[in-house]
């Protein structure tokens, strides 16, 4: 798989930096960027589409950087899936795809439907005509159809009911490409995604297997994130530090909301390595025991 990394890459609009120097593999098995609203991920996922360039630090494909890439190609070969909604409304599906297709792959309409798990007949309908699901499986036949080795997901189904979603879930697994997910949801990630990254304030602040990140975490915040997924019949979650706190301009940027905060978090954590983690937190070590 040609790797997709972001290498010390700050990104912002105008002259405002909204994620900072982060540095991210997208390896095989699947990636998740997990964190809560306006913590940056679309904006990497943007960085990541060769859509923003970066304000320092570099995007590479494969050998060379976004900015020295043919993006023609590259648009190809990384193609993004977002919310059915961005399907255009007065388009007959059919005709959404075949849009994505090359003039004399046309015919291939039929077969990506059927791909996806969609009778080709529904190609005559206009989106208000399907199900959400539906919907769904329409934007990942569109985003199929160049034949892309890269999938950048963005929330891919949160528009979903809990059943339509597993079965979005059981496609998107099923296909051969790799992917970066990014949801606020875990039970996406942990489907989805062997290594996950999770983003607070725009800085990726714990990073390692999926798997283990979830069952164990070493950071505050994702331990917070984990708590936060209700479960039936469990006990409620329970409140820890201060939700509405704003991130900290100076020192640890999560210290506000942290139970575990002490003087030290007022000096900013380095991403350092913990056991399988990369983790900024001077706790970590009293995190994963705790
Ligand atoms: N076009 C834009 N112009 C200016 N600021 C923006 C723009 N898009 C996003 N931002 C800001 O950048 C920060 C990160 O936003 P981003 O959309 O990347 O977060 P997110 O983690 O994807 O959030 P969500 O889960 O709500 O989509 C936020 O503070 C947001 O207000």
């Amino acid at each position: 798989m040609t790797t997709l990394r972001a290498e010390r890459v700050t990104l912002g609009y105008g002259r405002r930096p909204v994620v900072h120097d982060v540095s991210l593999d997208i390896v095989e098995g699947g990636v998740g960027l997990i964190g809560e609203s306006g913590s940056g991920k679309t904006t990497l996922a943007r960085a990541f589409l060769g859509l923003l360039s970066p304000m320092s630090g570099n995007i590479w494909y494969g050998d060379r950087t976004l900015a020295k890439t043919d993006l023609k190609a590259f648009r190809k070969d990384v193609q993004p899936v977002f919310q059915a909604e961005a399907l255009d409304p007065r388009m007959r599906v059919g005709r959404s795809i075949a849009e994505a297709l090359p003039r004399a792959a046309r015919a291939r309409v039929g077969e990506l439907l059927e791909q996806v798990g969609l009778d080709p007949e529904l190609a005559g309908r206009r989106p208000h005509q399907l199900s959400g699901g539906q919907r769904q499986r329409v934007v990942i036949a569109r985003a199929l159809a160049v034949g892309p080795r890269l999938l950048i997901l963005d929330e891919p189904t949160s528009a979903l009911d809990v059943t339509v979603q597993a079965r979005i879930l059981d496609l998107l697994a099923s296909l051969d490409t790799g992917r970066l997910l990014i949801t606020h949801n875990l039970a996406v990630v942990e489907r989805l995604c062997r290594t996950s990254h999770v983003l607070f304030a725009g800085r990726v602040v714990e990073s390692g297997p999926t798997a283990q990140l979830l069952a164990n975490p070493a950071h505050p915040y994702t331990k917070a994130l984990r708590d936060a997924v209700p479960t039936l019949g469990g006990e409620p979650p329970q409140a820890r530090g201060r939700t509405e706190a704003v991130p900290a301009a100076t020192g640890c940027p999560y210290r506000l909301r942290c139970p575990l905060a002490v003087a030290a978090c007022e000096q900013a954590p380095a991403l350092r390595e913990v056991k399988d983690r990369q983790v900024a937190c001077h706790r970590a070590e009293d995190v994963l025991s705790g």
